[in-house]
């Protein structure tokens, strides 16, 4: 949607540049978009976006100059249908993996990707790769379309199923082109962005006219630009049901701590957001954050504090934090997964014990009980809430109409609220961590009284 009064002109911004396919062949005939016929669509004017449609990166300012803002300013192009489109919907042999771990919503996106394709664009030939990455070479195919993929958003997981590890370009790339795919749909998380680079790379190496589009995935929240992924809130929605039962068992007990350990491997922001939200949570350890348990300003200070004036403390820990501290073996140290994704020791399992020995050291004639909560995969093996199907969807339509105008190397995603295109290897190299010294980490900080674990 152009529009000609604004003060902000396309000179004033530094738009990010997406791939288009004409970008390796001028010549490539266009197509009118089949929303144009569409009963459903009224294509008013500005219901086809243009390359002058943008989305700002930053919308919050500091005009002093205090914060310096980028100059000029970080756009990316809007997301949505265009008016022409490089596909004829009747040569689309469009394909959809899902990789890495689980996420609420993944059966969505997969879901409304059918049904956008079929429906919006009249693609016919729609197909699933089986368990990530891995499943391009592994196995066949699965051809998917509307009827099939009905009820899929109500079911958790996913259903062309995952894995990790896997990742070997040639191979994929061999059978993206033996099986005449000319549109790649991938749903990941940072690693699975790495790869989609990779494969991106590999299609312009090879001079394939073939689209790939990145649907951010993860649980962590740890994917950077966007506003959040999806299954995030859904996720923070299923951790309150341990913290409420930690709580519980806490306050029914004499000294009484209810831990419990909430996934996050590298980020804090499920562990921050369940805080916010629940108000019964005391201290709040995220992998962002240096605690230590002994001494002034530590854990064990900070508790006996707690416990002295209210009689109970619950305990949220995100899997990564305090993984320094954790004695560990050699062999421990360098543990990784198939994607190699380092291996966590349970920080919650040993906090506890050294919790035991703390009281039993300090206080050995007074009663003491620490019960853990483990809801690790209760909170990402759901469907997703209402909020985050909606988000679902709107992230799918957003991948089609980028896909089917020719774009190629992106991934789209909400930034301020606005959905966007955003290059890929962008994407792959922006990681969320929680700041630790933003206004967020201050109001948890304000709501569970923790100490900042900064050593005097
Ligand atoms: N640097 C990388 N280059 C290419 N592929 C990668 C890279 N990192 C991870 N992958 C692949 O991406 C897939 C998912 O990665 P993983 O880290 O398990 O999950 P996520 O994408 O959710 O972060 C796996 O198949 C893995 O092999
Ligand atoms: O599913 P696995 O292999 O047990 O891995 C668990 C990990 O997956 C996550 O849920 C999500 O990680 P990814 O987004 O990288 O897939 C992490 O929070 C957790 O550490
Ligand atoms: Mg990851």
């Amino acid at each position: 949607m152009s529009n000609s009064s604004s003060s902000i002109s396309i000179s004033n911004v530094q738009l990010q540049h997406i791939t288009h396919l004409t970008n390796y062949n001028s010549q490539i005939q266009t197509h009118t978009n089949p929303l144009s016929f569409n009963p459903f669509f009224r294509t008013f004017p500005g219901f086809f976006l243009t390359s002058s449609d943008i989305v700002l990166r930053h919308n919050v300012l500091d005009l002093s100059g205090t914060f310096p803002s980028p100059n000029p300013p970080l756009a990316y192009h809007r997301a949505g249908p265009r008016n022409q489109i490089l596909f004829d919907p009747a040569t689309v042999r469009a394909s959809i993996v899902t990789c890495g771990g689980l996420c609420p919503g993944m059966n969505t996106v997969i879901r409304e990707l059918v049904v956008g394709l079929w429906e919006l664009y009249g693609v016919r030939e729609i197909f699933g790769i089986k368990a990530g990455y891995r499943g391009f070479y592994s196995y066949d195919p699965v051809r998917l379309n509307p009827k099939m993929v009905d009820d899929w958003h109500k079911r958790g997981g996913t259903v062309l199923e995952t894995s990790r590890g896997g990742f070997d370009l040639k191979k994929i790339v061999d059978a993206i082109q033996n099986h005449g795919f000319n549109q790649l749909y991938i749903i990941g998380g940072d690693g699975t962005m790495r790869g989609a680079v990779e494969i991106f790379e590999e299609l312009k190496q090879r001079k394939l006219y073939i689209s790939v589009v990145g649907i951010p995935k993860t649980v962590d929240n740890d994917v950077g630009i966007i506003d959040r992924s999806f299954g995030f809130q859904t996720a923070v929605e299923m951790a309150q049901q341990a913290i409420n039962a930690a709580h519980v068992e806490a306050e029914s007990a004499v000294n009484g701590i209810g831990l419990v350990k909430l996934m996050g491997r590298s980020t804090g922001h499920i562990a921050l957001h369940a805080t916010l939200s629940s108000r019964d949570v005391d201290c709040c350890l995220i992998p962002e954050i240096n605690f230590y348990l002994e001494g002034k300003g530590g854990l064990f200070e900070f508790l006996e504090d707690r416990l002295k004036e209210m009689g109970h403390a619950v305990l949220v820990v995100a899997e990564g934090a305090g993984q320094d501290i954790i004695p560990r073996t050699e062999s421990q140290k360098t543990e990784k997964d198939e994607s190699g994704n380092p291996v966590f020791l349970d920080v919650a399992g040993w906090l506890k014990s050294e919790l035991k020995n703390w009281w039993s050291r300090d206080h050995p004639n007074e009663l003491f009980t620490i019960k853990y909560i483990d809801p690790t995969y209760m909170i990402r093996a759901v469907p997703p809430n209402a909020t985050d199907n909606s988000y679902c969807t709107l992230l799918a339509h957003s991948a089609i109409h980028g896909v089917m105008a020719g774009y190629t190397g992106f991934v789209c995603g909400p930034i301020n609220g606005n959905y966007a295109y955003i290059p890929v290897d962008e994407i792959a190299k922006a990681k969320n961590k929680v700041d630790t010294r933003d206004h967020k980490w201050s109001w948890v900080r304000s709501v569970s009284n923790q100490p900042d674990f900064i050593r005097s």
